[in-house]
């Protein structure tokens, strides 16, 4: 092998050894043969070739005790570069490593889209072209927006896979093509809530009920053991029909998905539902493990045609999937579910899905080989869990959620992973306070907003009236904010949400819809404009940064009059310090307020004319539709000319405060 080279690991299968047929995972340790270490090394004259002393330390393997023997392997070396990641023609990949280290994983299949994916695809693009587009399909314009954010996901390239050490993942013995996606993503090591939890999971033999921060994870928990199921299943499945066994007939719908819907996800929030969707396509679609998110905001014809589809996993919200269930839509048979996952229970109670969630529990076949997870960042389900499993008869349930828990038939083997801290905040999230009156609170966002400018900002408020003014005021004063609520459509939601993504917009203004389970990258920043009701919605929105072990600052607002309620919120949240001050340059504060004042002016106006266009509109829709005729006011000519220069003011007193306002903006702030 070249000589730069420190050492290789190679996965593949090309080697004569005495591992187990799923155990053909080639690892090789090369000794140094001198030279600097260089990343790349593959480039070489000789690259992918083991040849003369660099061979002998191949005797040295992989696994416990046992050895193999090494052949020679010929890999053209313009495939290592030119060639998709995953067709190497046999070799996944060579990657450097620093001090030879080892192990061993399943035997990597060739990670090309499965067939039936690519059927799917091309069917679909067929019938798109033959109606001419979505438009003669009857699907919702929300629907539509839906698709296109997944499908934007789905057909993004599979990124070449850069040089990322996986071998943290070994222990776990995840199949090989997990453990490419997941180096795709650039996950090279395992987060606490996925080391603790896997090793159980992954065995199938116990449930788990996992408390894990914000942002630590959880969704890949509970989906890696079910990518790792249906994957060997799908194996199984073509193993038996390659040796002549029967198989659903070519080209049916059974042929796309024998294995049927395997795996049920009921999760809060919509935003949650396709984001979890997404997450879990990213490890698993291009092996053809189909996932479908069904949410309300779509079009139920839409959602049914997905079910027929036949996906292996349905994420979804409780109000749409009990709608399907109940209708005998394709979801009516739950009878192959091999994982049940209920994550964020409380929140869906909270929200008033109790009955359907529990109705949906009812359903779920529970037995000996179904594995159920239950998740949340704030729950505290390990003694709701517990109290159940020691008391055979448990007293009546206090709570909405602990008899969601009771109606769940866990098995005898629960095993349960707190890794909430005492604070159950990022580690770290710096947590901040500023304190001021109502009438200044505006004029310390601006600060905060304009001043803070690397990375994303979310600004939660309780009141969506709060959001409305403060979009309309932020954005006469230039700033790229845009804004998610829940009175707005799914489309402008998702809308929103891809402009605060894409960099478009860099600070979005939420209430609590966004809080739990939204997973944006890039939120440097959380300001908790209105104090939350709960120290579970502080945790939420505070978890929307500080992800993934990153860094993150949340900013809470605190006035005077929710100053009681800010001593309870701190109890609760088992603060024992004071949070500090955010640091406020109180010298460029008479600037912003001026400013301020500006922008809060011509929105007054401007919603006031807005309103009367709104009132006057309604007023002339309502009567045509109703077959009458308004009359106009009589006026004479004398009020037109009065109206005519009232209005001719009032455009002018705009201009003058905005071109005052742009003037100000124009000046820098210190
Ligand atoms: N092993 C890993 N290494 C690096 N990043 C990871 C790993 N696993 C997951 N992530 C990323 O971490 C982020 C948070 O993951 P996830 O959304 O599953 O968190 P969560 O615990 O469900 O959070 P929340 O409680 O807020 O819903 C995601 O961007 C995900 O892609």
């Amino acid at each position: 092998m070249g000589d730069l080279l420190q050492g290789l690991l190679l996965y593949g299968t090309q080697f004569s050894g005495s591992l187990g047929e799923r155990e053909s995972l080639v690892v090789m340790k090369m000794a140094p043969v001198g030279g600097r270490k260089r990343k790349g090394a593959h480039k070489g004259p000789s690259a992918g070739r083991t040849k003369g002393e660099d061979a002998q330390t191949g005797e040295d393997l992989v696994g416990e005790g046992k050895r193999a023997k090494w052949k020679k392997v010929e890999v053209d070396q313009d495939s290592f570069l030119e060639e998709a990641d995953h067709d190497f023609g046999g070799f996944l990949e060579l990657e450097v490593l620093d001090e030879g280290d080892v192990g061993t994983i399943d035997a990597p299949e060739p990670a090309k889209p499965d067939a039936s994916v690519e059927d799917r695809q091309k069917k679909k693009k067929k019938k798109k072209k033959k109606n001419g587009g979505d438009a003669g399909e009857g699907s919702s314009a929300e629907a539509r927006a839906l698709e296109e954010e997944r499908g934007k996901d789905r057909a993004a390239p599979a990124k070449r896979v850069n040089k990322v050490n996986m071998k943290k993942w070994f222990p776990f013995h995840l199949d090989a093509r997990i453990v490419d996606s997941l180096k795709v993503q650039g996950f090279s090591t395992p987060t606490p809530i996925q080391k603790e939890s896997l090793p159980s999971s992954l065995s199938g033999e116990a449930d788990i009920v996992g408390a894990a921060q914000t942002g630590s994870g959880k969704t890949l928990a509970f989906a890696l053991p079910m990518i790792q199921r249906i994957l060997r299943e799908k194996d199984k499945l073509l193993d038996a029909q390659a040796l002549g066994g029967e198989g659903p007939k070519e080209g049916s719908k059974a042929a796309k998905n024998p294995l049927g819907v395997r795996a049920l996800v009921v999760t809060p929030t919509r935003e949650l539902a396709l984001q979890i969707t997404q997450h879990i396509d990213k490890i698993a679609s291009r092996y053809g493990i189909y996932t479908a998110g069904i949410v309300g905001g779509m079009s139920q014809q839409k959602q049914e045609r997905v079910l027929k589809n036949l996906p292996h996993i349905v994420v979804g919200t409780p109000g749409r999937l009990w709608e399907l269930i109940e209708s005998d839509t394709g979801l009516s048979n739950l009878k192959k579910l091999s994982f049940f996952v209920l994550d964020e229970a409380d929140r869906m109670v909270e929200q008033g899905h109790f009955q359907e969630l529990s109705y949906i529990i009812d359903r779920v076949p529970f037995s000996p080989k179904l594995q159920t997870f239950v998740f949340s960042a704030t729950l505290t389900m390990p003694k709701t869990v517990l109290k159940k499993k020691e008391s055979k008869a448990p007293k009546k349930a206090k709570t909405s959620v602990a008899s969601i828990m009771k109606k769940i038939k866990f098995r005898e083997n629960v095993q349960i992973f707190d890794l909430t801290r005492i604070r159950k905040v990022a580690a770290k999230l710096e947590e901040t306070v500023i304190n001021c009156s109502e009438e200044s609170r505006m004029e310390f966002l601006y600060f905060v907003l304009a001043t803070k400018t690397e990375g994303r900002t979310l600004v939660f408020c309780n009141a969506i009236s709060t959001i409305r003014t403060l979009l309309s005021i932020l954005e006469n004063l230039g700033l790229p904010v845009s804004a998610i609520h829940a009175q707005q459509q799914q489309r402008q939601r998702l809308k929103a949400l891809d402009s605060f993504k894409n960099g478009k917009k860099n600070i979005l203004l939420a209430t609590d819809v966004a809080a739990r389970g939204l997973d944006i990258p890039g939120v440097r920043c959380v300001v908790q404009y209105q104090l939350p009701d709960t120290s579970e919605t502080y945790v939420h929105r505070a978890g929307r940064t500080a992800r993934a072990e990153e860094d993150g600052l949340n900013i809470l607002f605190v006035v005077p009059k929710n100053a009681k309620q800010f001593m309870r919120l701190r109890y609760s949240l088992k603060m024992d310090k004071d949070l500090p001050s955010f640091p406020v340059k109180h010298s460029v504060m008479p600037k912003l307020r001026a400013r301020v004042s500006l922008a809060k002016r011509i929105d007054e106006i401007t919603r006031s004319d807005k309103k009367q266009k709104v009132k006057v509109d309604w007023i002339k829709r309502n009567a045509e539709a109703a077959g009458l005729v308004v009359e106009e006011e009589e006026k004479d000519d004398d009020d037109v000319a009065q109206e005519h220069l009232r209005n001719r003011k009032r455009q002018q007193k705009l201009n003058n405060l905005r071109q005052e306002l742009n003037r100000l903006l124009a000046k820098p702030l210190v």
